[in-house]
């Protein structure tokens, strides 16, 4: 199964944010995308999950064009963990993590294991709204994880998570990764970037792009071409055995 972007242009208003991206994801493999607030990173996956229409181009899942297929077969396939707050949703967090299965339709399937690897098994019953940030980003990726989507948009994971919880997501990425799946995490931690992604896409917000390793991509150079001047220095700090 694949999703390719091919010739994708994105934009804002006047802006073009990207510019011709050709994106191909492979199946296995952990992507970063990383570029600097407002740089089109959440344009771009909600583009990749089939939930906004690009300006030009288009993505295809295993050949077919997302705005060609039902919303619930894409569904099937892709999972996007938007960024934003569901603090309306009024059922309890078991009730919220199943609805990660809502495209399979009443086909039977035990959450628990979903609650379980993301500590939330004695909160199922409690009320989603209630839940602290961190344990409210906990529930969201369970309801992803619960979806179990061949490709999985995540868009800043990392938000609110201590480091075990996000020590966690890593291990759930690698573990989607290693059964077949893809991953796509935007995020705003090079560090984090280098040591857990096997590519990365940097966004430079002005329609250019550029698609690599971490070896080739996190040189300071490249960081501060991507943030801005002394940005790369402050990563650097303690790191110095690490790419970045
Ligand atoms: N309707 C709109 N009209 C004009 N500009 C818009 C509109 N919607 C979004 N934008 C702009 O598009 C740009 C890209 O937004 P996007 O959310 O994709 O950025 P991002 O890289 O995810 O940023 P962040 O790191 O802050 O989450 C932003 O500058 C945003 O203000």
């Amino acid at each position: 199964m694949s999703l390719a972007a091919s010739s994708l242009t994105l934009t804002a208003g006047a802006r073009t944010l990207v510019d011709s991206l050709d994106l191909a994801l492979d199946a296995g493999e952990v992507v970063g995308i990383l570029g600097a607030n407002g740089a089109g990173k959440s344009t771009l996956v909600s583009v990749m999950a089939g939930l906004a229409a690009p300006a030009r181009g288009e993505v295809r899942l295993d050949g077919l064009a997302l705005d060609r297929l039902a919303p619930l077969t894409r569904a099937q396939h892709i999972g996007l963990l938007p960024q934003g707050d569901e603090g309306d949703f009024f059922g309890s967090v078991a009730e919220f993590v199943a609805l990660g299965r809502h495209p399979f339709g009443s086909a039977p399937f035990d959450c628990a294991p979903h609650l379980a690897r993301w500590e939330l098994a004695d909160l199922a019953g409690r009320a989603f709204a209630t839940l602290s940030g961190g344990e409210r980003q906990r529930a969201r990726l369970a309801q992803l994880a619960a979806q179990q989507p061949r490709f999985a948009l995540l868009d800043e994971p990392l938000t609110h998570l201590d480091p075990a919880h996000q020590a966690r997501l890593l291990a759930w990425a690698r573990t989607q990764a290693d059964a077949g799946g893809t991953v796509v995490l935007t995020l705003h931690d090079p560090n984090w970037a280098a040591c857990h992604c096997d590519r990365l896409l940097f966004l430079y917000g002005d329609g250019r792009w550029r698609l690599g390793t971490p070896a080739e991509l996190l040189t300071p150079a490249a960081l501060e071409a991507l943030y801005g001047p002394g940005t790369a220095a402050l990563w650097r700090q303690g790191k110095q055995d690490q790419p970045v």
